[in-house]
């Protein structure tokens, strides 16, 4: 039977308004097509004719300005309570169009606990290239002030963090960024939260980004790269950056990522009510050693997440008891959960963070970050309550069949 989840939004801030109307029609108006068409046409043409030489209606190449990206863009500007939003490629594609911004020798501080790509491309690419990259963990505000340095110009925040879900105190991060120097840029990844959950920008945050792989999109169909912000002069560089670096989405992938928006706020919701029933059953377990889910009152940040967010993905960490054989024999004997890399879509996935998500960063951080053999991260899909539950539960007792 189903558990009592209908009260896990107690406590948390409210749903910002109309997200759902804007969600649904913001951008979308069928007043700018000839057609009328009440659902944004797939744009494939690469090119726009001219009424004559740089004069035209708006599109002139399709890498510059694609009329069903804009329609994206538009949306997810409205959810993001910002002005401006760009379309990339890729969550790393964004990254790295972002740090195009700065000049060599600039800083770039970042939380200690990110995506493993993210700490690849800023350990072994940017610092290779001449950043000056440093990590800290945000979770201790003295250790940020520590690590900011007159040359500092980028603060990189993920919250809650993949795959430890440490929750970083937005507000307070970019009030110390900004007192330090008004020109750092903050840039929270809000990956994990989605538009639905967090809004970084009205927190503080210069920028807020997104893998749109993830519940951006949600259906596991799409890479794609998302950037809001409100300060027209930071759009202007970005849209720039855009252009001339060119790591933009196909049409087709801005038509799904755009449909899938139209449901973000109804899937949100329920991979809060799915994860919070799954985070109780495995702290209730005695198979299971330790669960981080924000949305449980264990959770160390548990004041703060309810203070700056409007509730809890389908993302829950755990350590499983035991070694790396019985994490390897939980994540086999799942049935219902996937074990597979990415986050974020309708279906239930599974994974061995030190081994793969994150197996790009070092061993030694791992083990200060806590990435050990026993850590497993579920993203928990939109399937029935009682059959994730009834997974877990079977793929537990695999796990430890033999003691
Ligand atoms: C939190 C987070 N940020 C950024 C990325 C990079 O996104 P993408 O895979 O779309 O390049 C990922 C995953 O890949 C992620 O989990
Ligand atoms: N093998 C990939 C890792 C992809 Se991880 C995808 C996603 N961000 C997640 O956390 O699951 C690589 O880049 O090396």
């Amino acid at each position: 039977m189903a558990s009592d989840s209908s009260d896990c939004f107690a406590g948390f801030c409210p749903e910002f308004q109309s997200f759902a109307t804007d969600a649904i029609h913001v951008g979308q108006e069928p007043e700018q097509w000839s057609s009328m068409a009440v659902v944004p046409p797939i744009s494939l043409s690469t090119t726009f004719k001219q009424f004559s030489p740089g004069k035209h209606a708006g599109y002139e190449y399709s890498r510059s300005g694609n009329p069903t990206r804009n329609c994206l863009e538009k949306a997810v500007a409205a959810l993001d309570g910002a002005q401006y939003c760009v379309a990339l490629a890729s969550g790393l594609a964004a990254t790295t169009t972002i740090v195009h911004m700065l000049k060599a020798g600039d800083g770039i501080v970042c939380m200690n606990d990110v995506y493993g790509g993210t700490n690849r491309y800023f350990s072994k690419i940017a610092a290779e290239i001449g950043y000056d990259v440093s990590f800290a963990d945000f979770t201790k505000l003295d250790q940020l002030k520590a690590a900011l340095k007159p040359k500092t110009k980028l603060l990189w925040i993920e919250t809650p963090t993949n795959p430890t879900m440490k929750v970083v105190d937005i507000k307070s991060c970019s009030e110390i960024a900004h007192e330090y120097n008004k020109d750092i840029i903050v840039v929270v990844d809000n990956t994990f939260m989605s538009a639905y959950f967090q809004r970084p920008l009205a927190l503080g945050a210069d920028m807020c980004m997104y893998s749109a792989t993830k519940y951006m999109n949600g259906h596991s169909d799409v890479v794609m790269g998302l950037i809001s912000v409100n300060r027209p002069d930071l759009y202007e560089k970005l849209k720039f950056l855009q252009n001339a670096l060119g790591a933009v989405p196909s049409p087709f992938d801005c038509y799904l990522c755009n449909r899938g928006l139209k449901t973000l706020h109804l899937r949100m919701k329920q991979h809060f009510r799915n994860a919070m029933a799954a985070a109780k059953f495995l702290e209730a377990d005695p198979r299971v050693e330790k669960v981080i889910y924000p949305g449980l009152p264990s959770h160390p940040q548990y004041e703060l997440v309810k203070r700056q967010s409007t509730g809890c993905p389908g993302m829950i960490t755990f350590y499983i008891k035991g070694k790396l054989e019985h994490a390897t024999a939980f994540l086999k004997n799942l049935k219902l959960f996937s074990l597979a890399e990415s986050l974020g879509g309708y279906e239930s996935l599974a994974e061995h963070p030190a081994i793969m998500t994150h197996a790009s960063v070092s061993e030694v951080q791992r083990m200060e970050l806590g990435i050990t053999d026993t850590l497993i991260r579920m993203s928990v899909g939109l399937e029935d309550e009682q059959d994730i539950i009834a997974d877990l539960d079977q793929a537990l007792s695999a796990a430890h069949a033999k003691n």
